[in-house]
């Protein structure tokens, strides 16, 4: 099996007047599919630009990227925001739910940037919303909702329309201990249980346990990778525990 996501050599360098910051200074990625990878490291240490580099959202000063076997690295604007729709999803770590939307309109929002009509998409925001436990809440205005509920909203929005990969930027930052835990249980096995690729951004070293992979990141570079293999994470954990239990 080939990685899903491969990076090389990625490097980024803003400038700030004078001033040249190598947000990243020659990083290698691999991520196999189905995997779930963590990229740990302190504030400034460039994950959220290595995130951005990866899904496409700025272009990197050097290296290379492939996803899915594409050099999404030499893509212009169109074809990336047509690469991401098609195969990307986005958790980010403020929600950025749309405000005048209720909670089902704005998870049924992929589906209609992929032309499903109003009744079929709905139906399915609807549906994915129950399976995560907020049945009650589909009518709710983002306002009207926790963040962990609102993160739920945010997650099924990633996932409703089936993309292989989901970017998730400290998806549970804003997010209280105990709500942070639950958040990363849904997300990882809602990812695991539709076979997709996870890599998320942390700080948080027991949010990396959750992962197959962790890629701890210091100063713009790899400092360490730690790969458990697949189903080694927390969720995958837990969940071989239970079917181990039902059969
Ligand atoms: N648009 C930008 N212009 C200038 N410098 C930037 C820009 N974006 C990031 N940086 C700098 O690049 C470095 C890495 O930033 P990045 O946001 O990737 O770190 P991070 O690990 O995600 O940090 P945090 O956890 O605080 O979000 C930092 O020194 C940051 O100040």
């Amino acid at each position: 099996m080939e990685p899903i996501i491969i990076a090389r050599n990625l490097k980024k360098t803003y400038r700030m007047g004078n001033t040249k910051i190598h947000a990243l200074a020659g990083v290698d990625i691999d991520v196999m599919p189905g995997e779930v990878c963590a990229i740990l490291g302190t504030s400034g240490s460039g994950k959220s630009t290595l995130l951005s580099l990866l899904a496409g959202l700025e272009h990197p000063t050097a290296g290379k990227i492939f996803i899915r076997k594409k050099p999404t690295y030499k893509m212009n604007e169109s074809e990336l925001v047509d690469f991401r729709l098609k195969h990307i999803g986005f958790v980010f770590q403020s929600f950025n739910l749309m405000p005048t939307m209720t909670a089902a309109e704005n998870v049924a929002l992929p589906l209609m940037f992929r032309g499903v009509p109003r009744a079929v998409r709905m139906k399915a925001a609807n549906r994915l919303l129950v399976e995560m436990g907020l049945g009650k809440h589909l009518k709710n205005m983002p306002n009207q909702l926790s963040g962990g509920q609102q993160q739920r909203v945010s997650i099924a929005r990633a996932i409703i329309a089936k993309p292989e990969i989901i970017f998730a930027d400290e998806p549970t930052g804003n997010l209280d201990s105990v709500t942070a835990e639950q958040i990363m249980e849904i997300m990882c096995g809602q990812v695991r249980k539709r076979g997709a690729t996870l890599l998320f951004v942390t700080h948080d070293p027991t949010k990396a346990e959750y992962a197959d992979q962790v890629i701890h990141i210091i100063d713009g570079k790899v400092a360490k990778r730690e790969r458990h293999g697949p189903a080694a994470g927390k969720t995958a954990q837990a969940e071989s525990e239970t079917q181990g239990e039902e059969t």
